[in-house]
């Protein structure tokens, strides 16, 4: 289907509507998507930041438990002192004090006080196991100046603390925390003179720190603790959880390249990093304490699915889809309206081009100050002068048509006319059954006159036949010339023998009359033959040559009448 100027005009800004819609709606779309993103991911540097102040400010308080408890005298004491009565008093009252300290501490698995001496054997010992607290008999403590934490508390000054790296709990004792991230705080017992008996230890449940304090975190984040290499320590995903202990690799720059930056840094500075992937959106801390003996900072880290994330921004998409169909539509409508009210007036005037041939003459916006205006003023301008020239082609052609049916010389019909108008006045005759008169009639001497007085009086006789003959018949007769000096008249209307008779002698009569041409009387004179219908002829040519050769042979007749005499 071919569209016309207003389908092309209406499509072309229906197609501009619908794109700048479109394009509008899309930029809103991924600019409000990148706002979203951009929120998010600040909220979640914050909650990353939050999270990571609370595990410091939580390690402090115990690595301020622990001091309490290693700067007891007691402990110090039960550390120095050998009768076995104080030390069972001691130990018992420390171990219900080490309960206490696990009751109103979840997070605390075990508290021991270990001796520096025999080996880093544990003098009192209490573990949380099954739900729990309870002190360990005698026969089951064990010796610890083996372990990394007593050896490294042991060179600590009074009032230091040594926090372990991370490691997955496997104390026997402690059942149910085995298998879970856990961190040991460790603190000397250092006597009155200076001497350091041992070390107070406290084991924490990472995981139970870790979930206490991000309690408040908003749903819907998964929380992360890394170790200096990255890897996993802390994983929603249990089997990424260490993995490197098994052999596997779980590392965090696998998931997000960005950490990659964190691990790089120096270890005493606490930074930062954000990192976005394909499926979601995290933000890691590096949180080291220096108060504390620390091995290796925290890393901590938070992330959100970017489903999550953007689901605001769907919503904004959909409503921004609507926006853009309902705008779309609209588009659409305009332009309908806009390229119909615009080209309104061009086909106003083409219909009015359209018009001048056929001769209509509709009303067109001439009185606009725009193209449009001038285009009709230049169209009625043109209509007016079209008009002109077909009234003037339209008088040429009258002219024409006369020309063309009649005698220039005489005026009168000429011989295709008078056939046409015979056959139809036979036609006539003969539904009515009415009779018609033919006379037809030629000049005697009529050469002579040309030849002695010139052709302008041979003009003025066949003028003057032609005057006497029409002014002799009847309306509804016709006289015609054809050609030379020959004329017919064809006598309509109730014609018979007797009144065609009459007619020839009448025409007879006024022929034969002199004209006078320059101060002259030319004589003039005419042989007439006469043909009915039917009974000479009922064709019109039959009619014609009746009418020629009745006239020939008066013409001979006359011949002999005039060589007669003489
Ligand atoms: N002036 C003039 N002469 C014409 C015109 N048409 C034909 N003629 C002349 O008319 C003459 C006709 O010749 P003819 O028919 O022999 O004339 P005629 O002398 O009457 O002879 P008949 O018919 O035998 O009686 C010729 O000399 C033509 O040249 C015309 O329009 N004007």
């Amino acid at each position: 289907m071919k569209l016309g100027l207003t389908g092309r005009l209406g499509v072309v800004m229906a197609f501009v509507g619908v794109l700048a819609a479109g394009l509008t709606g899309y930029y809103g779309y991924v600019h409000s998507r990148r706002l979203v993103l951009e929120a998010a991911e600040q909220r979640l540097a914050t909650a990353t930041r939050v999270l990571a102040r609370q595990v410091s400010v939580g390690l402090k308080a115990v690595a301020a438990d622990v001091l309490l408890m290693a700067e007891h005298p007691v402990a110090a004491q039960l550390l120095m002192r050998t009768e076995p009565q104080y030390l069972e008093r001691a130990q018992l009252n420390t171990g219900l004090l080490f309960e206490r300290m696990l009751l109103t501490h979840p997070e605390y698995f075990q508290m021991r006080l270990i001796d520096a001496q025999s080996h880093g054997v544990e003098r009192v010992r209490v573990d949380r196991s099954g739900g729990t607290v309870h002190g360990v008999a005698a026969d089951d403590l064990q010796e610890k100046g083996h372990t990394i934490y007593v050896r490294e508390a042991l060179r600590l000054p009074r009032g230091a603390v040594y926090v372990s790296p991370v490691v997955l709990n496997r104390d026997v004792g402690a059942a149910a925390e085995q298998g879970q991230p856990s961190i040991q705080v460790a603190a000397p017992v250092v006597d009155v003179r200076g001497v350091t008996r041992g070390v107070m230890v406290v084991s924490v449940d990472l995981k139970g720190l870790f979930t206490q304090l991000a309690a408040d975190l908003p749903r819907g984040l998964d929380l992360y603790l890394l170790n200096g290499a990255g890897d996993y320590l802390i994983h929603p995903d249990t089997t990424k959880v260490f993995a490197f202990e098994r052999g596997q690799r779980a590392n965090a720059v696998d998931d997000y390249p960005d950490v990659a930056n964190l691990l790089r840094e120096g270890a005493a500075q606490a930074r930062e990093q954000g990192s976005q992937t394909a499926t979601g959106l995290a933000a890691f801390v590096r949180q080291p304490t220096p108060e504390l003996h620390q091995d290796a900072p925290f890393i901590i880290g938070l992330s959100q699915s970017l489903d999550e994330v953007l689901e605001q921004a769907q919503h904004l998409r959909d409503v921004i889809g609507r926006v853009v169909i309902g705008f779309s539509l609209f588009a659409v409508l305009l332009a309908v309206m806009l390229a119909r009210a615009w080209t309104q007036p061009l086909k106003q005037i083409l219909r009015a081009v359209r018009g001048v041939t056929a001769g209509n003459t509709l009303a067109l916006p001439t009185g606009r100050r725009d193209e449009f205006g001038v285009l009709a003023r230049a169209v009625v301008d043109m209509q007016r002068q079209i008009g002109a020239q077909m009234e003037a082609l339209r008088a040429k052609q009258d002219e024409l048509n006369l020309l063309a049916s009649s005698d220039a010389l005489t005026g009168l019909v000429n011989r295709r006319v008078f056939m046409d108008r015979l056959e139809h006045a036979l036609v006539q005759a003969r539904r009515h059954h009415q009779a018609l008169g033919l006379l037809f009639i030629d000049l005697d001497g009529f050469k002579a006159i040309n030849d002695q007085h010139g052709h302008a009086a041979g003009d003025a006789v066949l003028q003057t036949v032609a005057r006497r003959l029409t002014g002799l018949v009847r309306e509804a007769d016709t006289v015609a010339r054809l050609g030379g000096d020959e004329f017919v008249i064809l006598v309509d209307g109730e014609v018979d023998g007797m009144s065609l008779e009459l007619v020839q002698s009448k025409v007879q009569a006024v022929l034969d009359q002199p004209v006078a041409f320059a101060g002259l009387d030319l004589p003039l004179g005419a042989s007439i033959g006469e043909a009915l219908y039917p009974l000479n002829g009922e064709s019109p040519g039959d009619l014609l040559a009746a009418a020629d050769g009745a006239m020939y042979r008066a013409k001979q007749v006359r011949k002999t009448q005039t060589a007669g005499p003489a």
